[in-house]
């Protein structure tokens, strides 16, 4: 049974899930018309860029993640910003935008010069994310026990970031059973998503590695958090 806490703590993350988005101005550039590979880059890089700022407003709204040592904050921005913009640019896929960035979104991505071997499971993944039929309490919740990844690199007090999502799987694993009743194993399929993201986020490495070998440039924040 979700306790009169567990609810405030769930509405607190999901009103800054809502509330912390791309500016609308900064998305519909993905409508423009070039679309060179170097422009996909150039856009995508602009989309990730802001992304990133998103998400560091976002992580400060996680009751309890201002408390934790500073630079575990930074060691757990650092190490889950590719999976939460997975996740993030998985639900313009499965949202099916009005705003039609669904489909430049998916061609810019195919021809940035990602090679095929990250493109193929790349989509499998937005579309297993798109076949769970997240509501959003669930999109922000799963994001948030993402970002309180104990095991990432440097981070020096793990117990106390367990912690911290322990509390969060715990209202996640609540909320999955009152919303797929049907469902019983949506909370262990939803946490089957988090492994895909990290094998994800390993290629990405990769591909970052094969943009810098074709002398692509990156913004001095993404050089920050992706350590390139
Ligand atoms: C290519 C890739 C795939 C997955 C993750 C990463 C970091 C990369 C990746 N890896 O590198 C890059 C750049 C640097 C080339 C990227 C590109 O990342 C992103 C990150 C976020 C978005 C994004 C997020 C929310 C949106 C909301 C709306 C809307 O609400 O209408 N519309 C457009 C949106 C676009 C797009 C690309």
């Amino acid at each position: 049974e979700i306790t009169k806490e567990q609810q405030a703590l769930m509405k607190i993350i999901t009103d800054a899930y809502n509330r912390h988005q791309i500016p609308q101005d900064v998305a519909k550039k993905l409508l423009q018309d070039q679309y060179s590979a170097e422009e996909n880059f150039l856009l995508l890089t602009e989309m990730a860029t802001s992304q990133v700022q998103v998400l560091v407003e976002f992580t400060k709204n996680i009751p309890g993640f201002l408390s934790l040592d500073r630079e575990d904050q930074i060691a757990l921005l650092k190490g889950s910003a590719v999976e939460a913009m997975f996740l993030r640019s998985a639900q313009v896929f499965s949202r099916k935008m009005p705003s039609g960035h669904t489909e430049v979104l998916e061609e810019r991505i195919r021809k940035s010069g990602i090679s095929e071997e990250f493109i193929t499971p790349m989509f499998n993944f937005y579309k297993s994310i798109g076949e769970l039929h997240m509501v959003q309490e669930e999109q922000a919740l799963l994001t948030t026990v993402t970002i309180l990844t104990p095991d990432r690199p440097y981070v020096k007090d793990q117990q106390a970031v367990e912690r911290l999502q322990e509390t969060m799987l715990d209202v996640l694993r609540k909320l999955c059973v009152l919303q797929h009743p049907q469902e019983p194993q949506y909370f262990a399929r939803l946490l089957g998503r988090l492994t895909e993201l990290r094998t994800l986020s390993h290629y990405h490495t990769e591909m970052l590695a094969s943009w810098r070998m074709n002398d692509h440039k990156f913004t001095p924040l993404l050089c920050e958090i992706w350590d390139v």
